[in-house]
């Protein structure tokens, strides 16, 4: 009689120390439905998961914002989200990172300002953009403080910036941004000041996009990756997704999905793909945009598991080291978080948006490496000037209304690179997108970091009008899927405890004949194999509705499997087993009932506690409801135990004491002679508050008291417990009973019934032996 039930897989994913994703959790924590089956085909625009069939309308738009209050807000409890402000525009900011050790013998090629300059200034508190002072090994202060490459006037935290090249001939250019963050500043405030608005506007719905560019060397990869110490973007956006759901105060409940790609000399490769070779990853054209085939999806529940999952792609990615950098990255890499979203089941409106956090590769010049750097060099630029006339022609779109000079329609060349096409949702202006340039500070990158400032300008006058994606057929989404499963699984549940209980009842009846009579107990030997198989199917059945509830994380308390499954529903079936058996059997059955019994309660209360442990809600369920839900257990099990206790040791053997001295719980204590108020009133009177206790006999007295009082509350707790319990059995038994006696009294009745019959017969045989014998008598 089992059934077939799709259960949630565990990730088999490994821990590797060298991560720099913090907070990595062991392999056994884990728990993650990889979805290959429906993320085989992903359309960029609709859900991923559900191909080219997902209708998506667009709901709401806003508009018109000062684009750094929202971004003031430092993400610290999620009681202060207000719904995100838009931006109309891409949001253009920059980095300069500090100068490297290995850089310092450089300096020469900074601008030296000279003695009798009196413009630019660097007043002394911005003197860290000379020289780095950051505590990293990677950095230290330039030697000269007068030299300098850049300028970064206004500070870092006015909208918009003004940054100055100075040239040693004179010659100024001046970028205007949306922010400058010099080297003084770290990812995390760069987080707090520009990126935690988007996380917000992706969990409320919106596509967002972080792209970091620039040329090879300049810190995209230690911003958006970032170091142990520092971690990068990457890591601060999704742990602050996991905390949107929790702290956010309205009821929603949602469903991540990652993916993980790069892009390598124009292929498509997916990081979370451990397979080798690894499956190609096409793109095509779909009805609702772009579709990505042979993509893996992973459902995830956890920053940490996301981290891991991160770390095991990072080792398949493509670094090589070039005369810049040690550790280059060679490809463009995308991290995508999918967040589908909905109000409860009453609520249509599933949204569905992705944050997606791109770290490209940097141009170089490729004549400066050996062959392969150089070939891998040329697919890198090639794919940044596609990007590069990409946003021309969107930046041209934006300031021509959407038709080009010539007063046609504006064609912009996604398709001429993987890059561009996987960007195309970012950048065709229904997200909200930020670009991150990096810059390097030092003077012999003058023109590449001019060309940075260049794109960036352009990306600026980008328009975008972001909507909330929703989903109009919620059963499309991977969220319904769930909800649905979990539904058939609770409903397949209910049916095994009917199953079970049935064959308890059996159980019961069957052995309350074999009592009567041997010859009468028709209604069938007990099937224990058949209990076994209804108890296996329970645990199976609770197990996977645990593991499908935990990858919907809920924004508060919802409903859990406790509410509609009580943590002890399983127990209750297998301690009322156990106590109908009492009565049941010879001793040899006796025996074997005790054995198996308590390696079933044993097993019961491990996944009784592992779910109260487990179905908690990521918002938290609170400490005192897991601890009475213990000890209730507890009480039940004292109970259980001292009954069995007592038929063990009636049968005094000695593997039974063994197997009772190794239970986990141990029975409930008896309860002290001394009444509770009483020893409260000792106590008091042995301890009174305000007065300090000084002799160590009385210390000693209040301390045995307390320990009494202790272990009587302890046992008070447990005999609540035992007491509801067993009223519970007492009522079970009394059925029971009154079961047992209707059955007597049949039995009884069809006794006087046989016997009469019986009575009958033996008149007649003795009638018909009469006439018999008078036969006989009469022939002779
Ligand atoms: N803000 C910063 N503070 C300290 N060190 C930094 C900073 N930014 C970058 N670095 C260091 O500079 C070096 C190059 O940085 P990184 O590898 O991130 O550059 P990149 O732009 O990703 O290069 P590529 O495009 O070649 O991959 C690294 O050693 C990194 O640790």
């Amino acid at each position: 009689m089992k059934r077939v039930f799709r259960s949630a897989k565990k990730a088999d994913s490994s821990n590797n120390n060298d991560s720099v994703f913090p907070d990595s959790i062991p392999k056994s924590s884990l728990v993650s439905t990889s979805n290959p089956s429906k993320s085989d085909i992903n359309s960029v625009n609709a859900p991923p998961h559900s191909g080219s069939t997902m209708s998506i309308s667009s709901r709401s738009t806003a508009s018109g914002v000062d684009p750094c209050e929202s971004a003031r807000n430092t993400p610290t409890s999620a009681k202060q989200f207000q719904p995100t402000r838009l931006q109309t525009n891409v949001q253009v900011c920059a980095r300069i990172r500090p100068v490297l050790v290995s850089e310092s013998k450089e300096t020469d090629s900074f601008f030296k300002i000279p003695k009798r300059r009196t413009f630019l200034p660097i007043p002394s508190s911005r003197k860290s953009l000379t020289g780095i002072t950051q505590s990293n090994n990677h950095s230290k202060r330039c030697p000269d403080e007068t030299l300098v490459a850049w300028d970064v006037s206004g500070g870092s935290t006015t909208a918009s910036q003004a940054i100055q090249i100075q040239k040693i001939q004179g010659r100024t250019h001046s970028y205007t941004l949306d922010k400058v963050f010099d080297s003084s500043i770290t990812t995390q405030q760069i987080y707090n000041e520009s990126v935690h608005p988007l996380v917000q506007a992706a969990m409320e719905g919106y596509h967002s996009t972080v792209l970091a560019y620039g040329q090879t060397s300049t810190g995209k990869t230690y911003t958006m990756t970032g170091t142990k110490e520092s971690p990068g973007l990457i890591a601060l956006c999704i742990k602050d997704c996991f905390r949107f759901v929790q702290q956010n105060e309205e009821p929603r409940e949602y469903l991540f999905r990652l993916s993980y790609l790069e892009v390598y000399k124009e292929h498509i490769r997916d990081l979370l793909n451990s397979k080798t070779p690894p499956e190609p990853v096409r793109l095509f054209d779909g009805p609702n945009g772009l579709i990505i085939r042979g993509m893996k999806e992973e459902v995830v529940t956890s920053a940490q598991q996301v981290f891991q999952l991160l770390q095991q792609g990072e080792q398949r990615r493509q670094v090589g080291a070039t005369h810049m950098n040690q550790h280059s990255s060679r490809s463009h890499v995308m991290v995508r978080l999918w967040i589908e979203s909905s109000g409860g089941d009453q609520d249509d409106n599933t949204r569905i948006s992705s944050l997606s956090l791109v770290d490209l590769a940097g141009s170089e010049s490729v004549r400066l490496n050996g062959a392969e750097r150089r070939e891998e060099g040329h697919y890198i630029n090639k794919s940044l000037m596609t990007l590069g006339q990409v946003v021309l022609s969107l930046s041209d779109l934006s300031s021509n209304n959407g038709v080009n000079k010539n007063g046609k329609e504006q064609h912009i060349p996604y398709r001429d690179s993987k890059l561009t096409r996987l960007l195309q949702p970012s950048l065709s202006g229904n997200a909200q997108m930020l670009l991150l340039c990096c810059i390097s500070p030092l003077a012999s990158h003058l023109e590449e970091s001019h060309n940075t400032f260049k794109f960036a300008t352009r990306a600026k006058r980008i328009e975008q009008k972001a909507t909330i994606q929703t989903v109009q057929d919620k059963d499309e989404t991977l969220l319904q899927t769930y909800r649905d499963e979990i539904e058939d699984l609770k409903q397949q549940l209910a049916e095994a405890k009917e199953q079970k209980r049935q064959l308890l009842e059996l159980q019961s009846v069957s052995s309350t004949a074999k009592i009567l009579s041997s010859t009468t107990s028709t209604l069938g030997a007990l099937n224990y194999g058949e209990m076994e198989t209804a108890t296996e199917e329970i645990q199976e059945l609770v197990e996977a509705i645990q593991n499908m509830e935990k990858l919907i994380l809920k924004s508060r308390p919802h409903p859990s499997l406790e509410e509609t499954l009580p943590v002890s529903s399983m127990l209750d079936v297998t301690l009322e087993s156990l106590l109908q058996s009492d009565d049941e059997g010879t001793d040899d059955d006796e025996e074997m009932l005790v054995d198996e019994h308590i390696g079933r309660v044993k097993s019961d209360v491990a996944i009784c506690v592992k779910s109260s442990t487990s179905s908690r809600s990521p918002a938290g369920d609170s400490e005192d409801e897991l601890h009475s839900e213990l000890s209730r257990i507890r009480g039940l099990l004292g109970s259980v135990l001292q009954r069995r206790g007592v038929v063990a040791s009636q049968m005094a053997s000695p593997e039974k004491e063994e197997i009772r001295k190794n239970l986990v719980f141990a029975t409930p204590p008896r309860l002290p002679q001394t009444p509770d108020r009483s020893l409260s009133e000792e106590l008091d009177a042995a301890m009174p508050f305000d007065e300090p206790i000084e002799s160590e006999e009385k210390k000693a007295e209040v301390e045995t008291l307390r320990k009494q009082l202790e272990e009587y509350e302890r046992a008070t707790t447990m005999c609540k417990a035992d007491s509801s319990f067993l009223q519970k059995q007492l009522q079970e038994k009394d059925k029971l009973l009154e079961e047992v006696s209707n059955l007597l009294e049949a039995v009884e009745q069809r006794q006087a019934q046989l016997e009469n019959e019986n009575a009958l017969l033996k008149q007649e045989v003795d009638s018909l032996k009469k006439r018999r014998s008078g036969t006989s008598i009469n022939r002779s």
